[in-house]
């Protein structure tokens, strides 16, 4: 059975960001995942998750200059030092957390910009992650991003995200299967479920068309659910959807999973 972690940049919004720790311990969750905890110091973070009983399973590195267009670093030729800190600054969050999965955000490529370039520096920057996170038995994920959520991210199928997995060639990156971008882009997604099999190392769910909660729309998630029993995938799921309202009117779904 999946083991469900709440994503608390969208999910629980109703409440200021630390109160949802709680908001999601009440709500039947043991994990959580979000996307940046860089606003607070490591200590106040783990805090909440002792006191909430909960473990965190995910976050990403840093964004870069959002306002700029950015949404990671670590594939712009040039940024390498920025990358490598941001690299620096998650295992160290990480570490403080004992969090064991870290998402690699890899950047944006503008149209006319030369594209191989972009790759071959996110593969250098991610081989640099992948041999100091190795020590500490922390696993690097890497994920596609569909184009209508970001534009000319540097992956947008998932069969880019394996190919960038199978180059790095380290024992410790996976790709961060997000079906809903999936099934955006590619779709067959219990065919890609077993293509992806062994390679990835986390999952995150919403409905398409809405990024809702997974009851509705055009993914068949209990079917879902059961491929990944069925392959005997050990990972977590992350919640990533936009609740349709009140976080917990939208929970109905999550009932048998409790
Ligand atoms: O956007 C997503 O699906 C993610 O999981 C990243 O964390 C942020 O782009
Ligand atoms: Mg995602």
């Amino acid at each position: 059975m999946p083991k469900f972690a709440a994503n608390l940049s969208m999910m629980f919004t109703e409440v200021p960001f630390l109160a949802r720790f709680e908001a999601a311990a009440k709500a039947g969750f043991k994990y959580v995942e979000y996307l940046f905890p860089y606003d607070y110091p490591k200590d106040v973070l783990k805090t909440k998750l002792q006191d909430n009983d909960l473990q965190q399973v995910l976050f990403n590195t840093a964004a870069g200059d959002v306002q700029a267009g950015e949404w990671g670093v670590s594939a712009i030729p040039g940024r390498e030092a920025d990358s490598h800190r941001d690299i620096d600054l998650a295992l160290e969050y990480a570490l403080a957390l004992n969090c064991p999965n870290v998402h690699i955000m890899s950047g944006v490529v503008p149209p006319g910009e030369n594209y191989a370039k972009y790759k071959q520096t996110f593969i250098d920057n991610v081989r640099y992650a992948a041999d100091k996170f190795q020590p500490h038995g922390i696993k690097i994920l890497l994920e596609a991003l569909s184009p209508q959520v970001k534009p000319n991210y540097l992956t947008a199928s998932q069969f880019q995200t394996l190919e960038l997995v199978d180059l790095i060639d380290r024992d410790n990156v996976f790709v961060q299967l997000d079906y809903f971008h999936a099934q955006n882009v590619d779709g067959n997604l219990t065919r890609l479920t077993d293509t992806l099999n062994g390679k990835f190392a986390h999952v995150q769910i919403a409905s398409v068309p809405e990024r809702h909660e997974p009851d509705e729309g055009e993914i068949n998630y209990r079917h879902i659910f059961d491929k990944l029993d069925e392959i005997g995938y050990e990972g977590w799921v992350g919640c990533e959807y936009n609740p349709r309202g009140k976080t917990t009117d939208g929970l109905g779904w999550f009932k048998p999973y409790k």
